[in-house]
């Protein structure tokens, strides 16, 4: 392998244009750029056969001793091709060229030495802001580097290269001007010319134009960083492959044409719809349409234009850069930096102008950014489908004109993995049919109140302006909550809110420091709606069943929905609704998912360290293969069939504990006793995996699958029990259902007592769980039968079409009855009834919490059926 540094015979070009030969005496003038671009000459290196296409030389080492090549790391004629093509069209005398545009990056900032300082812009591609976070962090690097980019991305802001670049020279003469010139391609600007001291492009944008390659480009003038480039390449062995350098080189000859038609018909895009472009060059503009979910319904509803991060190809592309591309700069720097959460980016490909601008025009037609006015005969901008109905309910939250929101949400049942999930392993669980029910009902005063009818019958009402708002970084909307809860929040609350709360009621203390964390992190600024929040449940509390993250779940819905961070969607027309679900499916999961967050955010306050797989099951329903993200393996869930046609038995123990300090347990545990925890986790993490395949599996016969899930469910206990979760009383249940009837049992959930699990067999006769269940509750324990796999969060929906009206309410009624089409912001309901508070109940508003508070825990499944129609994730 060659000892020196490498692949600088990019070096022995003449520029400008090697002019071919001419018979004629006269000066031909220098080629122009797109004559360039497609010229690939290198008099250097004319082929041995006269080839007109450069050759890929596909090979890791060259044969013979002092030879120009050796190793493809080190230099490759394929790629010296290329580099020395683009350091004609870059007006450089140095190219290399890498593995991707970050490659690039990587290589130039590792020119810096610890204690150097970087400048850069304020609006810089997440994955720049990402790479300089971590050299900062990691690397030490402290003002040694100016790095600019213009048009910046994506807010396309200009940064004037020339006179930056004369400033910086003269304050820092020795500092490095670095240039990031993908927006831009060497045929619109060329950094070097203007002072910059090296330049680099993510090839993988309009240089090769097609997307079907990744590659960064580095140019420069100064041999000194050339030679440090070069160094850097090749120790670390990122040069381009030498594939990638002909595919490169073949995009390259078609980037004047590829650029000039993708500006122009960006240049009728920007036209067309009349919204804001930051310049009329590139192919790339960004438009905002003022409402994050407009923007996400209109990049939904293309279908010529393509969901995807990057730009540069020739097929158009659309994206919303905050939940894309700048995804990793987290929201408060967004915000920060004044990149808004609705950003539309459009990067325009080279279909038909016509063709992009109609699927353009139909998508904003569906999301209802426009619509035709009838009277002109065109289509006209909604300037903001929501925002008379928004302002309207902000002002209700103030005032007397509030909707009850009513949502609920399914407990779990794990079959296997509980503890091992907190610790990176895969968990499968289901929904059970019992379900916390939220109500917030809206109030005439300045008062806040929570009711939670199973801990105690606890109320509590506090003063809206006594709560600690001076200890709250505000949350915009659309942005998402930071992945650690806000410790001063937290404290602050429990020093005010919760400090003046009896003492002896725990459960009821965190239940209200969840809530009115979430309450406070939800209100959109100086909007403090004052209302009742009440909480009810079928399920167990604290009986390892989930009630606390179908009690966060709810809290979360109903607190977005208060607070106008959710908008429900249209509804399906009424000849769709009764096909096969009849219309209940009707909430889509980019809203499941945003109250899964906050789902999860009151699930750390009650739990410490969850693992997520709870709240997850809550919302989503059906049964989940739940793996946490963040450990060795990816994150994710997965929904499992087979796991539905399942009978389960839960018993529950009747044994109070306390989830969150038997996770913390576990964590003790393996942090003293790691080798053992480790291969418990490990253990449990196969029986996961195997429960997954035997369930996907449709060839299993059905006896094979229960007795396979009876071994594996005797397996998990056992490293339960060696975790130390288990207790005595699970114990016994599990006593009572192997010896006598045969059956597999094991703890679910946190355990140290709680509720156990055994899977009832096809075959079990009714007789048999009869005398079971019998059994069981002689011994003081209390079983259900449950099904599993229904339904995840359910809303009540607002539209008073689908109301029962109070005369029929809870008898039964059709609550799929009248489904309507089109509406997407719920009207407000009339005149509400004050039930707090001093003002009167005002006539026409038939106020649910009355009968939600009084109707028997048994009987509420029914009565919430029969409001009207529930709309489902
Ligand atoms: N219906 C409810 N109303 C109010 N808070 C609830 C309700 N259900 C659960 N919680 C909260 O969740 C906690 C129980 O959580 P946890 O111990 O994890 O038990 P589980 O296994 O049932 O989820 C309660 O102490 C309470 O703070
Ligand atoms: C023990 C654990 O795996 C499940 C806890 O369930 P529960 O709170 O006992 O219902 C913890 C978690 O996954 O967050």
């Amino acid at each position: 392998m060659a000892p020196t540094p490498v692949d600088t015979k990019s070096r022995l070009h003449d520029l400008p244009t090697p002019e071919p030969e001419s018979p004629f005496p006269r000066t031909r003038k220098p080629y122009r750029f797109s004559t360039l671009c497609a010229t690939v000459e290198n008099p250097d290196m004319k082929d041995q056969y006269g080839s007109s296409s450069v050759p890929i030389y596909q090979t890791a080492t060259f044969k013979g001793v002092g030879n120009e090549y050796d190793y493809t790391r080190s230099g490759n004629p394929t790629r010296t091709h290329l580099q020395h093509h683009l350091a004609k069209i870059s007006s450089a005398g140095h190219a290399f060229t890498v593995s991707s545009g970050m490659a690039a990056l990587d290589v130039i900032l590792r020119i810096l030495k610890p204690g150097d300082e970087v400048i850069a812009g304020d609006d810089l591609y997440g994955g720049t802001n990402r790479l300089l976070t971590y050299i900062r962090k990691h690397v030490g690097v402290i003002t040694a580097m100016v790095l600019l980019e213009s048009p910046t991305n994506p807010l396309l802001k200009i940064v004037d290269l020339a006179t930056i670049s004369k400033d910086v020279k003269e304050i820092a003469p020795n500092a490095v001007i670095v240039v990031d010139n993908t927006m831009m391609s060497p045929y619109l600007q060329r950094p070097l010319e203007h002072g910059a001291d090296i330049v680099y492009d993510s090839a993988t944008k309009y240089l090769s134009g097609h997307h079907d390659l990744m590659a960064g480009v580095v140019t420069c003038n100064r041999d000194d960083i050339a030679k440090q480039l070069a160094f850097t390449i090749n120790s670390v062995g990122n040069a381009l492959t030498p594939i990638d350098s002909f595919l490169l080189l073949r995009g390259i000859k078609t980037l004047a044409l590829r650029m000039d038609r993708q500006q122009q018909t960006t240049q009728l895009v920007a036209e067309d719809v009349h919204l804001r472009i930051a310049d009329g060059n590139g192919a790339v503009l960004s438009f905002e349409t003022g409402n994050k979910e407009l923007s996400e319904k209109i990049v939904a509803a293309t279908r010529l234009w393509g969901i995807s991060v990057s730009f540069g190809c020739v097929n158009s592309l659309i994206s919303m850069p905050c939940v894309m591309s700048h995804a990793s700069i987290d929201a408060a720097t967004r915000a920060a930096r004044g990149l808004p959460e609705d950003l539309i980016r459009l990067c325009v490909g080279i279909e038909d102008p016509n063709d992009l601008l109609d699927d353009l025009e139909h998508a904003l037609l569906d999301a209802g950014a426009i619509e035709l006015n009838a009277a002109q005969n065109k289509l006209v901008r909604v300037r903001d489908p929501d925002a008379l109905s928004r302002a309207v309910h902000d002002l209700d939250l103030n005032g007397d004109q509030q909707l009850e929101w009513f949502v609920s949400a399914p407990g779990k049942v794990i079959l296997f993995g509980e503890h091992a999930v907190v610790h990176g392993v895969t968990a499968i669980a289901a929904s059970v049919d019992l379900r916390c029910y939220g109500l917030t009902s809206p109030r005439a005063d300045d008062k806040l109140s929570v009711h939670f009818n199973d801990l105690g019958d606890f109320y509590h009402e506090w003063d809206i302006h006594s709560l600690p708002w001076d200890a709250l970084t505000p949350t915009p909307v659309g942005a998402e909550h930071s992945e650690e809860l806000d410790q001063r929040l937290i404290e602050a609350i429990t020093a005010t809110a919760i400090a003046e709360l009896d003492q002896d009621k725990k459960t009821a203390h965190s239940a209200s420091l969840a809530f009115l964390y979430l309450y406070m992190t939800l209100a959109r600024g100086d909007r403090r709606p004052a209302l009742n929040f009440t909480a009810r449940s079928t399920l167990p509390v604290g009986a390892g069943l989930g009630s606390s993250a179908s009690f966060s779940t709810c809290a979360a819905a109903a607190l977005q929905l208060v607070n106008r961070r959710l908008s429900l969607p249209s509804l399906p027309a009424p000849d769709v609704t009764h096909t096969s679900h009849q219309g209940r499916r009707a909430i889509p999961r980019d809203i499941a998912e945003e109250v899964n967050r906050y789902a999860f955010v009151a699930e750390k306050i009650l739990h410490g360290n969850p693992s997520g797989v709870d709240n997850s099951v809550a919302v989503f329903g059906g049964a989940l293969a739940y793996t946490r993200a963040g450990f060795e393996r990816d994150g994710g869930m997965e929904g499992i069939q087979g796991f539905k046609s399942l009978k389960f038995l839960l018993t529950n123990s009747k044994i109070p504990r306390d989830t969150k300090k038997l996770v913390a347990g576990v964590g003790e545990k393996k942090a003293n006793e790691p080798e053992l925890v480790n291969g418990i986790l490990k253990s449990i993490q196969s029986i996961s995996d195997e429960a997954r395949r035997a369930l996907a599996d449709p060839e299993l016969p059905r006896d094979a699958l229960l007795s396979a899930l009876n071994a594996l469910i005797e397996e998990n206990h056992g490293h339960l029990v060696t975790l130390g979760v288990s207790h005595p009383a699970l114990e016994s249940i599990r006593e009572k259902t192997k010896t006598a009837f045969g059956l597999s049992t094991k703890l679910t959930g946190a355990g140290g007592g709680g509720c156990a699990v055994t899977l009832v067999p096809d075959d079990f006769q009714d007789k048999e769980l009869e005398r079971l269940i019998d059994e069981l509750i002689r011994l003081d324990f209390k079983p259900y039968l449950t099904s599993v796999g229904g339904s995840g969060l359910g809303i009540l929906s607002p539209y008073p079409e689908h109301r029962t009206s109070s005369s029929t309410r809870g008898r039964g009624s059709d609550p799929h009855a009248v489904p309507v089409d089109g509406q997407v912001t719920p009207p407000e309901t009339p005149n509400p009834e004050i039930v707090d508070g001093a003002a009167s109940p005002q006539a026409g508003f038939d106020p649910l919490r009355p009968t939600f508070e009084a109707t028997v825990t048994t009987d509420l499944p029914e009565w919430t059926t029969g409001l009207g129609r529930w709309l489902y994730v």
